[in-house]
């Protein structure tokens, strides 16, 4: 009877230990030492002996050794990715800062950094330190191809190329061609939130509200066109759920980039899904585009960013491609409003738990319109000049920063020195906004709470406070800093302290449940979430 038991698969030792003949004889002389070597062949030796060469690779001989950290993160990303997966990063970052000190290796290749003196290093304009493998992660496909833009861009040339065709439509003069076609998505926002909390009877989720005012204003900021989300109440094109899944991706793939190849960076993946057409965002950005380049078009545009982009794009094509029009516009959608609404929304709660604070702001506005320092519409230069508000607004923005990640930069050729500590070339360096804005010695001993005070110097502490002042406003990285700082910065400061005024003055709201804590997510954009409030118009005599 034949043997019907398969034959068995060699191992690769056996392989090795039963080469041909000829080989076998002209090689014999070497058998005795690999017939020796043979157990370290097996799976269950040689598999632990590379993982353990591994770890002492990277723990030991990178240049590193000497950063502490946590141990996961002294040999490998998965402290990161582990931190990113569990929504959690901002918090375990200090965390990790309080234990380890200054410097803290929370990756193979990676130092998260707390150290005020190395701010201008690692952000500064000589040498430019350039953006890492993370950013790239969120480019989005065009036509097959992948289109960079100003935030995802690792090349300082091509950077610096972009922002110079692109930086009027984001300029101060640009903001007050902006600014009338704000006011009318603010006063939409002011109408139904009346509406929806039904004349002050009903707490509903303003998070979602706040996201809606600022995708709309975004709208008429980009395409001279209000997008529909305040009017009906509804993620419209599901905009917010698709910049939601992106991000998410991003922020756990980006903790180890080379695992975007076999995801959605796959080459083939375009192929069988797709990717392109789904991008709600990107093909509402084109849309708007077409629109306004074809001749049949009867909307009336201001001199909006498209307009602008247009206007140089026009003029010298190589300036500005369709392309990287399309890139820009949709860059503006994505980075600018879920971070001006976790501005908007950390405003509000932090108000609404330091009553003393909302009484002091809610005194100064009403003192304001009352003097007439600020009328129906609020001006955004007006707005600037009112000191708690503008403090309240900074103070925000800082306790509770919309980036919850480490700003990934490379260190140079010829590397760094750090807080005392070499750092070679090729390493990722970086501060996390939440690290620094905790950090004491620049914020104080209070530096986790909210005190729009500190921003006053109402402690008579003359030029001492003007130096102190000098040095938060340097450490401030709501808006990260140096070279790629962000673009956006200006237009959102300009719906925020036109927003929060007229806010202030139609309506008294506080939370649902004064004890209730928010909920934060601890990713790239710390976006937060349990925020029912109650809004009840106010009455001037
Ligand atoms: C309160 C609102 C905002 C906050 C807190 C914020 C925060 C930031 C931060 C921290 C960065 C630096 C990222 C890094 O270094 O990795 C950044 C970059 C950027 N932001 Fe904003 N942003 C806001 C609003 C906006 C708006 C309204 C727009 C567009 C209209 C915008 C467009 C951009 C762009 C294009 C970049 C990349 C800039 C570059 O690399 O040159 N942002 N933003």
């Amino acid at each position: 009877m034949e043997n019907s038991t398969p034959p068995a698969i060699p191992s690769f030792h056996s392989t090795l230990l039963s080469l041909p003949s000829s080989l076998h004889n002209s090689y014999s002389h070497r058998l005795p030492a690999l017939t020796y070597l043979s157990p370290l062949l097996r799976p269950y030796i040689y598999v632990p002996l590379l993982v353990t060469a591994y770890i002492l690779y990277y723990r030991y001989l990178t240049g590193l050794s000497h950063i502490p950290g946590p141990f996961s993160g002294t040999f490998s990303n998965f402290w990161k990715i582990s931190a990113a997966w569990h929504e959690e990063m901002p918090k375990r970052n200090i965390a990790a800062h309080r234990k380890y000190g200054p410097l803290v290796r929370v990756g193979a290749n990676m130092i998260s950094v707390d150290d005020p003196a190395a701010m201008s290093t690692i952000y500064g304009f000589k040498p430019i330190y350039s953006k890492t493998a993370f950013y790239p992660i969120v480019e989005a496909l065009y036509k097959g191809k992948l289109l960079a833009n100003l935030f995802t861009t690792r090349s300082e040339q091509y950077h610096a190329r972009l922002k110079r065709a692109s930086v009027t439509a984001y300029s101060m003069t640009a903001l007050a061609d902006l600014e009338p076609h704000v006011q009318p998505v603010i006063d939409l926002f002011l109408k139904r939130i009346d509406e929806v909390g039904a004349g002050g009877t009903k707490a509903f989720d303003i998070g979602s509200w706040l996201q809606f005012f600022t995708f709309d204003a975004l709208g008429e900021i980009n395409f001279s066109e209000q997008l529909g989300f305040l009017e009906t109440g509804t993620d419209v094109g599901k905009s917010i759920g698709t910049i939601d899944g992106l991000l998410a991706y991003l922020s756990v793939v980006g903790q180890a980039p080379w695992m975007h190849r076999f995801l959605l960076g796959n080459p083939v993946l375009p192929h069988v899904l797709p990717l392109e057409s789904s991008n709600e965002v990107q093909n509402f950005a084109i849309k708007m585009i077409n629109k306004r380049k074809s001749p049949s078009s009867t909307t009336k545009p201001h001199r909006d960013i498209l307009a602008r982009l247009l206007e140089v794009s026009e003029k010298d094509p190589s300036k500005l491609t369709f392309e990287e029009i399309i890139a820009l516009t949709t860059t503006n959608l994505i980075a600018g409003s879920d971070s001006t609404a976790i501005g908007l929304r950390a405003i509000l709660y932090f108000l609404c738990r330091t009553p003393r604070a909302y009484s002091r702001l809610q005194a100064e506005v009403d003192g304001a319109f009352n003097s007439g320092a600020l009328t129906t519409p609020v001006k955004y230069a007006d707005g600037t000049k009112l000191p708690y508000l503008n403090a309240v607004v900074t103070e925000a923005l800082r306790a509770h920063a919309a980036t919850g990640f480490v700003l990934e930069r490379e260190v140079p050729e010829g590397g760094v020195t750090i807080a005392g500590q070499y750092i070679p070339a090729g390493t990722i360096v970086g501060v996390n906004s939440w690290v620094m804005h905790a950090n004491k010695s620049v914020y104080g001993e209070d530096a986790e709470s909210f005190r729009p005070e500190r921003w006053l110097g109402e402690e008579n502490e003359g030029e001492a406070w003007e130096e102190r002042v000098r040095e938060m406003k340097r450490c401030n990285m709501a808006f990260g800093a140096g070279p790629r700082v962000c673009i956006g910065r200006n237009i959102s400061m300009m719906e925020i302290i036109k927003f929060i005024p007229a806010l202030v003055r139609m309506y008294d709201f506080r939370l649902a449940d004064p004890e209730k804590e928010w909920k934060v997510l601890g990713h790239w954009f710390t976006k937060q979430s349990g925020m029912d409030m109650i809004f009840v118009k106010r009455v001037h005599a």
